[in-house]
């Protein structure tokens, strides 16, 4: 696809940085290779998600939006994405606000613009059966034994629209998360790969968390993985209904009050400018 004049805005959720494109008021067909070139930090834009604004499909949603990763797959969930969505469509005009309904792949969810500026996101409620997440396991607990580069670990495993797997470490600073974080992402009990949690826990309502990001490495902050960590945390004794998640860039407030209930994220969303593509990028592989 010819992208020059494509417009674009860049936005960040803590770190997790994202080109957020409107395709409302502009044509936009993008395939994996152009996802991947505009996401490439050199010769693109850079960025560790796309995120595409469409009309809303279905009738109960104000607008869609569609998640590719800088590897160019198209997943279901993007908790900081979601943040920035709602920044962009209510600067952009394209919705009222303060409370937006959203399509994604992954379902249907509310987002509220508070008056500080920030965002909350009712990310839904979630499920924890293993063929929801998907992960193969002969039957659903709060943590199950995986094998990784033979030796096992515990872990947690959670969808919230795309799947978490959780793992709890006694300080993040010193987590094999460049290690261990490519092998978990691409565990055969994980057949659509998963996104790898590591999750340090200072008090039932304190966590500190690093996330190596399915099609997108490790990033500076991840909104899904923060609230898969809380869900993890709560279902194995550890966390309380409210908790503050230290990311590397920064924090997020998620609550959940426990089965059956949704999951709040509550965290900033920050623009920090907007281009126009002049000339056709290309992945260098
Ligand atoms: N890498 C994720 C998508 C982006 C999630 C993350 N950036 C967030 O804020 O939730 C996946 O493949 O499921």
């Amino acid at each position: 696809m010819d992208l020059s004049g494509l417009r674009f805005t860049k936005m960040h959720g803590l770190g997790n940085d994202f080109v957020v494109i409107d395709a409302v008021r502009q044509s936009v067909r993008l395939d994996t290779a152009t996802v991947r070139a505009l996401a490439e930090r050199h010769r693109g834009v850079g960025c560790d998600q796309l995120l595409i604004v469409e009309p809303a499909q279905g009738g109960q949603a104000d607008l869609r939006y569609r998640i590719f990763n800088a590897d160019g797959g198209e997943v279901e969930q993007c908790g900081n994405g979601a943040r920035c969505f709602a920044r962009f469509v209510v600067d952009q005009g394209l919705a009222k606000g303060p409370e937006i309904r959203v399509e994604t792949l992954g379902g249907l969810m509310t987002l509220r613009l508070l008056d500080d500026g920030q965002v909350t996101v009712n990310m839904g409620v979630r499920r924890l059966e293993p063929a929801q997440i998907p992960f193969e396991a002969a039957a659903m607990a709060p943590g199950y034994p995986l094998t990784v580069d033979g030796a096992t670990y515990e872990i947690g495993a959670v969808s919230m629209g795309n799947p978490h797997a959780v793992l709890r470490v006694a300080d993040i600073d010193t987590a094999p998360v460049a290690a261990l974080g490519p092998l978990i992402e691409a565990h055969p009990r994980f057949p659509q790969r998963v996104n790898a949690g590591f999750m340090q826990v200072l008090s039932p309502a304190h966590i500190r968390l690093r996330v190596y990001e399915r099609g997108a490495g490790e990033t500076q902050a991840c909104g899904s993985g923060a609230c898969a960590a809380v869900v993890s945390g709560r279902v194995r004794g550890w966390l309380a209904p409210r908790v503050a998640v230290d990311v590397l860039g920064g924090r997020l407030m998620i609550e959940w009050q426990g089965t059956g209930e949704p999951v709040l994220m509550t965290g900033p969303a920050t623009t920090v400018f907007e281009g126009r593509i002049t000339d056709e990028p290309t992945h260098h592989a």
